[in-house]
């Protein structure tokens, strides 16, 4: 149960051809067409604001990934490991202070002609939290695999892929997160790796895939890890020291130190023939990644240390290089193109075909649902805010009367019941959208669905959920408060509340796309909208304040819920009136505070707009933040006679 077994092979277009190499690949292990990844001259560049040099992230590295073997970078922390990987996968965040060069090839063929494809196991698993382990993968599947088939045979093939990836016995465990419990994270990252796998990748890209899991569950990803690489993948890993027992699991290994190659070649017992060589010794009964780890590592005990290992990495550095250019010379990309395997790489991985519009939405849609419904401790603690909240409010404004003084109580209640509407509904999104929007993009980045489906179906799965907050509010505070007391007034009051509830959902999605994290989301989100709740239609008289603010309220989702809110109130009551200039009727109360002139269906219709504006935006925003890789360009003219490291 522990291991996986031979690959798995979904096609990756509908055709009956692929359909056919699905079959001949399924189950009879090595169906992936195999893939041979060398790259030389990998240099990245950091630059300072002048443009110049500052640093070298890698220096001149060159190596080989074969099929059927599991590479190891290894090296300190910020040697490169992971930069290096990233330009191995084409993943090399954008950023205008890097440049990168070198050459990268695919089977001989350079990698800007595509064609193959890849999985990339990030650090860190990120899942809907509420779904069980088998759901996740059958929603992968069923998004990933072809229409033709039928869905015995999809859910035979994710019953195979929990069997092999070890996770039958937590398959009905649901994932879980920092709220709730849910599988170990070694469960965590063989479920990442199973869900990579459905889309039947050449190479799998795994980074750093044992850092926070003890020593059992390490073991166990990097048994997998070799048991895919014995499948016939390319395996390529970054880790940071591993112990002595997943060290024997590597086939190749890169050791990195300040972005340079210290060695590069099989694993296991050469690199020490290797480096006794030159003169180092690994100690017997010590486990040799630690040997290797303490070799490339300055250390940093006292001044004389820091100098001996600087000098001594320096001439382990020098000596690989000048290995490297008498056994390979500089021509370590030439490697024969097998123009009957590129022609069969670029036919299978070539634009997969997605599934229509209504089936990426009944999908999306179900796991939308399943997130908000199951999402206990979160629909317990807003529906204790919303209890709580009404039963403060109601209390302060117990049972209202018709005094003249009552018209400010009302207007101030219900311009409180719309900012604590809109912040609750606003601090809710932007608290776990940044997440959500992680693993979208992760997914959109595969292919397996567009943005449309994807918002609209969530948008209708959290209606009925987001719906019942602002409902349980309103029960609670409209008798206490003993507002306008009709049954079809209260109706109304629920229905603004809703749609403002909504709107303000929709605003925070707006945010959680546009910010960066979860954490400048939740500072952006409350200070926008404390903009809208000055603008809301109580504290200021838009007529009053500078030509340049008046627009502010017209856009704002406070303004447009209060205005509803005393229009529903105010119209048709009657007030005591101890002066001749006191308010008589609600109608002049609205006159008196600029409120009045418009119906209640107007100020949905407004409200309405903003909701449509905010998603429009979210759907701008993460169209345009698809995540955008480094360019990597061919080294430099003068550069390219030269030796490997200068
Ligand atoms: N986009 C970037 N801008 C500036 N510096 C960067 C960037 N990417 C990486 N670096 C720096 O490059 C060095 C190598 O980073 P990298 O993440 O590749 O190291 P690593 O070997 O994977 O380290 P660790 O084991 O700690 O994850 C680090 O010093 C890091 O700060």
């Amino acid at each position: 149960i522990a291991g996986p077994g031979p690959a798995l092979l979904p096609p990756a277009e509908d055709t009956e051809t692929d359909e056919a190499d699905a079959e001949a690949g399924e189950g009879g292990g090595g169906g992936v067409p195999p893939v041979t990844i060398r790259w030389a001259r990998i240099t990245c560049a950091l630059k300072n604001k002048r443009g110049e040099v500052a640093r070298f992230l890698l220096s001149n590295v060159s190596g080989e990934a074969k099929p059927g073997r599991l590479l190891a970078l290894m090296g300190p922390s910020g040697s490169g490991k992971t930069t290096l990987l990233n330009v191995l996968a084409g993943q090399l965040a954008a950023s205008s202070s890097l440049h990168l060069s070198g050459f990268l090839y695919i089977n001989g063929r350079p990698i800007s002609k595509g064609g193959y494809k890849i999985a990339f196991v990030r650090q860190e698993d990120l899942f809907f939290s509420q779904l069980t382990v088998r759901e996740t993968l059958s929603l992968a599947a069923e998004l990933q695999l072809p229409d033709l088939w039928a869905p015995e045979r999809k859910e035979s093939y994710v019953n195979d892929l929990l069997l092999r990836m070890g996770l039958v016995n937590c398959a009905d465990s649901i994932v879980g997160d920092a709220k709730v419990r849910g599988i170990s994270g070694g469960e965590k990252k063989r479920l990442s790796l199973a869900c990579e796998l459905i889309a039947s990748p050449s190479v799998i890209f795994a980074d750093e895939p044992t850092t926070g899991l003890d020593a059992f569950q390490a073991e166990k990803v990097m048994e997998t890890l070799r048991q895919l690489a014995q499948d016939g993948h390319t395996v390529i890993c970054s880790i940071h020291q591993p112990r002595g027992s997943v060290y024997g699991k590597f086939d190749d290994i890169v050791l990195l130190s300040d972005g340079e190659t210290v060695y590069m070649g099989p694993a296991k017992e050469e690199p020490l023939t290797y480096f006794s060589s030159l003169g180092y010794q690994c100690p017997d009964h010590m486990n040799p990644a630690e040997f290797l780890a303490d070799l490339i590592s300055i250390d940093y005990g006292s001044t004389e240390s820091v100098q001996s290992s600087q000098k001594r990495i320096e001439n382990l550095i020098e000596a690989f290089s000048n290995k490297s250019v008498v056994t390979e010379g500089n021509n370590l990309i030439a490697i024969p193109e097998d123009p009957e395997l590129s022609a069969k790489l670029v036919r299978k991985t070539t634009v997969k075909k997605r599934h229509g519009w209504w089936r990426q939405f009944r999908l999306l849609f179900k796991r939308a649902w399943m997130q908000a419904f199951r999402d206990g401790p979160t629909n317990k603690v807003r529906s204790r805010m919303s209890v709580a909240s009404a039963v403060i409010f109601g209390s302060v404004f117990w049972r209202m009367g018709k005094s003249q003084t009552s018209i400010q109580d009302r207007m101030g209640l219900l311009q409180v019941a719309a900012i604590n509407t809109a912040m609750a509904a606003l601090t809710k999104t932007v608290g776990v959208f940044p997440k959500e929007r992680s693993i979208v993009d992760r997914e959109r980045a595969k292919g397996s669905y567009a943005l449309g489906p994807y918002l609209s179906s969530k948008l209708l799965a959290e209606i009925p959920i987001g719906a019942a907050f602002p409902l349980i509010f309103g029960s609670i505070l409209y008798p206490m408060a003993k507002l306008h007391p009709t049954f079809s007034r209260f109706a109304k009051f629920c229905g603004i509340v809703t749609v403002e509830s909504f709107a303000a959902s929709a605003m925070g999605l707006t945010v959680g796309a546009m910010a960066p994290t979860t954490e400048a989301a939740m500072a952006l989100g409350p200070s926008l909208m404390t903009v809208f709740i000055v603008f809301g239609g109580y504290y200021v008289n838009p007529d009053n304040t500078p030509v340049i603010f008046r627009w502010i309220p017209r856009i704002s989702l406070i303004r447009w819920a209060f205005q509803g809110l005393c229009i529903n109130e105010f119209k048709g009551l009657q007030f005591e009136q101890q002066h001749s200039y006191d308010i008589q009727t609600g109608e002049q109360a609205l006159e008196r505070f600029s409120l009045g002139g418009i119906r209640i269906a107007d100020t949905l219709v407004a409200q309405g707009r903003i909701l449509m504006f905010w998603y429009w935006s979210t759907y701008l925003l993460l169209k345009k933040n698809r995540p955008k890789y480094q360019q990597l360009l061919p080294p430099l003219e003068q550069d390219k006679n030269k030796p490997q490291v200068e």
